[in-house]
């Protein structure tokens, strides 16, 4: 009788060549993180940008004040980085007299310079590739055999992120992840309200962002739909620093105790950091702020949808799940997720308004 082991059927020569290959990718994509940092960190982005969009390597070099002899290896991080695609180079070989340009994702890289609504997001790259993010993945399976319910991060750093804790432990490093969470939570909000501000704001009397930070998504609102009364919902560390704007109204308290009442109650970027029964609980005090359904009452829940069929931008959703997992005790979730939980936070319907890119935009009604 056949062993197991004959019957199952060993890759050819070429596949296994292969198969080395891709090892050796998985293994080292690593280094494609820290060569994106190296770039952020000499700020080669900003560079290519203020000598016209496109630079030789002799030009970056100079420009950058690096030592002449460096050229050659700022060659070989720039043919990784351009292989990439976080740079465009015209010559196939990437070479000493290719000329480099930016990307789209490089275009997001540009010190103090938002692109249409995008604030540049380089404290996003040094937040996710600092030694805290680093550590904790690197303890990913010393964590799955332990029963602990912190997250990874948690479980070795001994703090949460954006919750106050890791200021008190490292206040240099809390300022990095949080204009990190600025600049990510605040990208793309301009596409929302060109695409589908009409259905989702117009004719509000009122709303409620919920975890609305400094209130940068609730004036944009405001000046788009000005009849709409915006009240902000944080935490008092984050409301006691924001100065009074005359625009919105800012209150201090915590979502899993109440939220203040409105017509209407966005939250945006938030739910993804919760486990699903924190969801659920804040959903539910969500319902409690808004009127019947006949009366316009709705959650608005922008937010990441996982979604196979979403070619290139699938991979990057469950690398921002497995960024969850490590970093905190939430997930990214697709439709039937996202649909559970409405259900089970006693809402009756939704609708998905739009999607834009890895986001979902859902009305959620009572
Ligand atoms: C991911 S950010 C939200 C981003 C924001 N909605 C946006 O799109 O720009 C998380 C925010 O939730 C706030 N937060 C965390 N826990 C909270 C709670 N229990 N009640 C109210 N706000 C809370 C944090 O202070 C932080 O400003």
């Amino acid at each position: 009788m056949a062993t197991q082991a004959q019957q199952l059927a060993v890759p050819t020569e070429a596949e296994l060549l292969q198969g080395q290959a891709d090892l050796w990718r998985h293994s080292l994509y690593y280094m494609t993180s820290m060569a994106f940092q190296c770039a952020v960190k000499l700020g080669i982005p900003t560079t290519i940008h203020s000598l016209g969009g496109a630079a030789s390597l002799p030009d970056l070099v100079a420009a950058l004040s690096l030592p002449p002899a460096k050229l050659p290896y700022l060659r070989r991080i720039m043919r990784l980085l351009a292989t990439s695609g976080v740079f465009a180079a015209d010559s196939a070989a990437a070479d000493v007299v290719a000329t480099y340009r930016l990307t789209p994702l490089s275009w997001l890289l540009l010190d103090g310079v938002a692109v249409d609504g995008h604030p540049s997001q380089t404290s996003l790259v040094l937040a996710a590739t600092s030694r805290h993010c680093l550590e904790a993945a690197m303890g990913l399976s010393d964590w799955f055999k332990k029963d602990v319910a912190a997250s990874p991060f948690q479980d070795l750093h001994g703090v949460t992120l954006f919750d106050g804790t890791m200021a008190e432990q490292d206040p240099e490093v809390d300022a990095v992840f949080n204009d990190a969470l600025a600049s990510h939570d605040n990208s793309g909000f301009l596409a929302v309200l060109r695409e589908c501000g009409g259905t989702l704001f117009q004719g509000l009397e009122s709303l409620t962002d919920c975890c609305g930070g400094d209130g940068t998504t609730a004036r944009a609102i405001v000046e788009a739909f000005p009849q709409i009364k915006c009240t902000v919902l944080d935490l008092p560390r984050v409301i006691d620093n924001v100065p009074a704007d005359g625009v919105v109204n800012y209150v201090a308290g915590d979502m899993f105790n109440s939220v203040p009442f409105a017509q209407a109650v966005l939250i945006k970027l938030v739910l993804h950091h919760w486990s699903d029964e924190d969801c659920v609980r804040i959903l539910a005090q969500c319902k409690k702020a808004i009127p019947p359904r006949e009366e316009g009452g709705k959650v608005i829940v922008i937010d990441i949808v996982v979604d196979s069929s979403s070619g290139p931008t699938h991979e990057a959703e469950l690398l921002m799940d497995v960024a969850m997992m490590v970093m905190t005790n939430g997930r990214q979730r697709d439709e039937t997720d996202w649909s559970e939980i409405f259900i089970k936070a006693g809402f009756s319907d939704y609708k998905v308004v739009k999607k834009l890119g890895a986001r979902g935009v859902f009305e959620v009604y009572p």
